[in-house]
């Protein structure tokens, strides 16, 4: 399946790493565009992935357009490709762009698939949204399923719910890598040098999701596990808990959804 992208930003190109690592995609069967060919030219020569002159290009060598624009950029996008489109699928990853959109801006027969990646698609552990039209069905749609499952989990989620969804799954890597940040930073601070302490905690967090996943206690019962009568965690727990760290990661969220 060749596999076009609409805008090379961040998004774009973590995918297409995630393609190119798992082995499955090659890298010339990848097609990109975006205004800004300086942003993008080092990352296509490095990946081998094809630079097109133009967003119809891009569409015209594709069987899967991806618009990895942001949401603002869209109508311009789907302007340029609406004629193109014709025996494609369209994949949108734009925030808050609905189906229903998208089927404005192209065709009410066009095959859509909407998603919400985050970051880690790059390295094939990815959580993916998404949700079909109704022209995207049976074997086209599976395949789909199955070409993006290459980047990460795939979940069926309904559109009304893609905003809380999406802020959960597409925003959290960022307060992740923030956490793993700060603490690596406090070791680094107790006389740890910061290498082993970003790998140290990279892999108790990693190792601790992966708890999450295959246990089956929740994860307050896991909590409980670590903090030994009287030890450093349950020291810890209460210091995070007086500092105010639960309201503050509600409004976190909070704030993604405004
Ligand atoms: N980053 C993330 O973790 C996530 C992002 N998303 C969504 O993915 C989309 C892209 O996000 P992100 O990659 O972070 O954003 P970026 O701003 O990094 O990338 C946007 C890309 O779109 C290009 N672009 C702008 N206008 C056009 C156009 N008319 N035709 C073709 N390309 C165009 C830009 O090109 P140029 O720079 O040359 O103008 C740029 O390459 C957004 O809608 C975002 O909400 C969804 C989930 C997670
Ligand atoms: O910050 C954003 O708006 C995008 C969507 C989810 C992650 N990044």
């Amino acid at each position: 399946m060749k596999i076009g992208f609409i805008g090379v930003g961040a998004m774009a190109k973590a995918m297409i790493k995630g393609y190119i690592n798992s082995g499955q995609v090659n890298a010339s069967d990848i097609y990109v565009h975006a205004p800004h060919k300086e942003k993008y030219r080092e990352f296509a020569k490095a990946t081998g992935i094809n630079c097109s002159d133009s967003n119809q290009e891009v569409a015209a060598s594709s069987d899967l357009v991806i618009l990895a624009t942001g949401p603002k950029q869209v109508v311009d996008a789907l302007k340029d490709v609406r004629e193109n489109l014709n025996g494609k699928i369209l994949a949108s990853i734009a925030w808050q762009i609905s189906l229903e959109r998208l089927e404005e801006l192209t065709s009410y027969d066009l095959p859509i698939i909407r998603l919400i990646p985050n970051v880690n698609v790059e390295v094939n552990e990815g959580m993916l949204i998404y949700k079909a039209n109704e022209n995207l069905v049976d074997q086209s749609l599976a395949d789909t399923v199955k070409n993006l499952e290459l980047l990460g989990k795939m979940i069926e989620v309904p559109e009304d719910k893609f905003d809380v969804s999406g802020s959960l799954m597409g925003c959290t890597p960022a307060y992740a890598y923030l956490f793993a940040d700060i603490f690596s930073r406090s070791a680094v601070n107790h006389g740890l040098d910061k290498q082993t302490a970003t790998q140290l905690a990279a892999q108790a967090i990693l190792g601790s999701m992966k708890m999450i996943e295959k246990s089956d206690k929740s994860p307050s019962d896991l909590i409980d596990d670590v903090c030994s009568p009287a030890g450093g965690t349950i020291k810890g727990l209460l210091a995070l808990k007086k500092s105010g760290f639960e309201k503050a990661v509600i409004d976190c969220f909070d704030a993604t959804q405004e």
